[in-house]
C-alpha cells in the first residue's frame, strides 16, 4: 500500500564530514518526485536515508525524523531491516544474482521472509514480473539464470524483485543511466505504471527524464566543494520548469551551472 512520507529537518553525516544540511520535504502517496542537481549535492544520500541504507556506511549518521505515513522510521523501536523491506530500492546498475534464475531472483527476499510454497512463490513471480512489464519476455525461461538477460531487462528484474515484497515505496538511483534509450523508455512508461499503486522518488540527472516522469521535483544544490548539500526548492515538475520559484533552480535547468 503506498504511503507518505515526512522527511524533518533531516541533517546526513559520512563520519565528520556534513554531505546534506536540514532538509525538510514531503512525498505523497501514488507520486513520483524526482531529486535533480548538480553532482555531489546530496541526492543519492538523502534517497539512502529514506530507507535506512545510509547507515550501513561505516561512520555513517542522520539526524532529524523521517516519517512514513506518520511513523518516525528512526525511532528506537524500529528494525531497520523491515523498514528496508517496505521501503524497495532499484539501484543505477542492474544487480540481479547472475547465476541465479529469473524467477528466484524474483522471489529471493520473499524466501529470505519466510514464505513458502511452490504455487505461492510461482503466482507471485508471474504477478511481479507483470507488474514490471517483463513476463511476456521470460515467461517461457524462467529457470534460465538472471545474468542472461538484457540491461534494460535486467533493470526491470530488478523493479520485478523490489515490488514482489509488495512494499510502501520504491526509491530508484538513477535507475535508467546504464540502459540504452529504449529500454529507459520501458522503464519510464513502468514508472507511470507503478504509481498507481506506489509511492516513488527516483534519482535522475536526467532533466527531461524528471519532467516526463515525475509529478513533482526537488532542486537540490550545494554552495561549493567541502559544503553541505541543500534542498532548493520543492515544486509541482511543471512550475519547475516552467517558472520555478529560486533564480538557482532556474540557473541550473536552463543549464547556466551543473
Ligand atoms: N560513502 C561515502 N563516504 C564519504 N562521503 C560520501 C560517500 N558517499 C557520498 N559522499 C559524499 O557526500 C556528498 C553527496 O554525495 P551524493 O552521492 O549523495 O551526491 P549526488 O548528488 O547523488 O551526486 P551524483 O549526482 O554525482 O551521484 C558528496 O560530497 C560525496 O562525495
Amino acid at each position: 500500500m503506498a504511503k507518505r512520507i515526512d522527511v524533518k529537518d533531516v541533517d546526513i553525516y559520512y563520519g565528520k564530514f556534513h554531505a546534506v544540511d536540514g532538509v525538510t520535504l514531503s512525498v505523497p502517496p501514488r507520486n513520483v518526485t524526482a531529486f535533480i542537481g548538480p553532482s555531489g549535492c546530496g541526492k543519492s544520500t538523502v534517497l539512502r536515508t529514506l530507507n535506512r541504507m545510509h547507515e550501513v556506511i561505516p561512520g555513517a549518521r542522520v539526524e532529524g525524523e523521517v516519517l512514513l505515513d506518520g511513523e518516525n522510521i528512526y525511532a528506537s523501536s524500529v528494525d531497520p531491516v523491515q523498514v528496508r523491506r517496505t521501503i524497495g530500492m532499484v539501484f543505477q546498475r542492474p544487480n540481479p544474482f547472475p547465476t541465479m534464475s529469473i524467477k528466484d531472483n524474483v522471489v529471493a527476499g520473499l524466501k529470505l521472509g519466510g514464505t513458502k510454497g511452490k504455487k505461492t512463490l510461482d503466482d507471485i513471480a508471474e504477478r511481479a514480473l507483470r507488474g514490471a512489464n517483463l513476463w511476456n519476455e521470460v515467461k517461457d525461461r524462467l529457470n534460465k539464470p538472471g545474468g542472461g538477460l538484457s540491461g534494460g531487462q535486467q533493470q526491470r528484474l530488478c523493479i520485478a524483485r523490489a515490488i514482489a515484497v509488495q512494499p510502501d515505496v520504491l526509491l530508484m538511483d538513477e535507475p535508467c543511466s546504464a540502459l540504452d534509450p529504449i529500454s529507459t523508455l520501458a522503464i519510464e512508461d513502468l514508472i507511470g505504471e507503478l504509481k498507481k499503486d506506489y509511492t516513488i522518488v527516483i534519482v535522475t540527472h536526467n532533466m527531461q527524464q524528471a519532467a516526463r516522469v515525475s509529478d513533482q521535483t526537488a532542486f537540490f544544490n550545494l554552495a561549493g566543494v567541502g559544503q553541505p548539500g541543500r534542498l532548493v526548492e520543492l515544486n509541482d515538475t511543471e512550475k519547475i520548469f516552467s517558472n520555478p520559484d529560486e533564480k538557482a533552480t532556474e540557473d541550473y535547468i536552463s543549464g547556466r551551472f551543473g
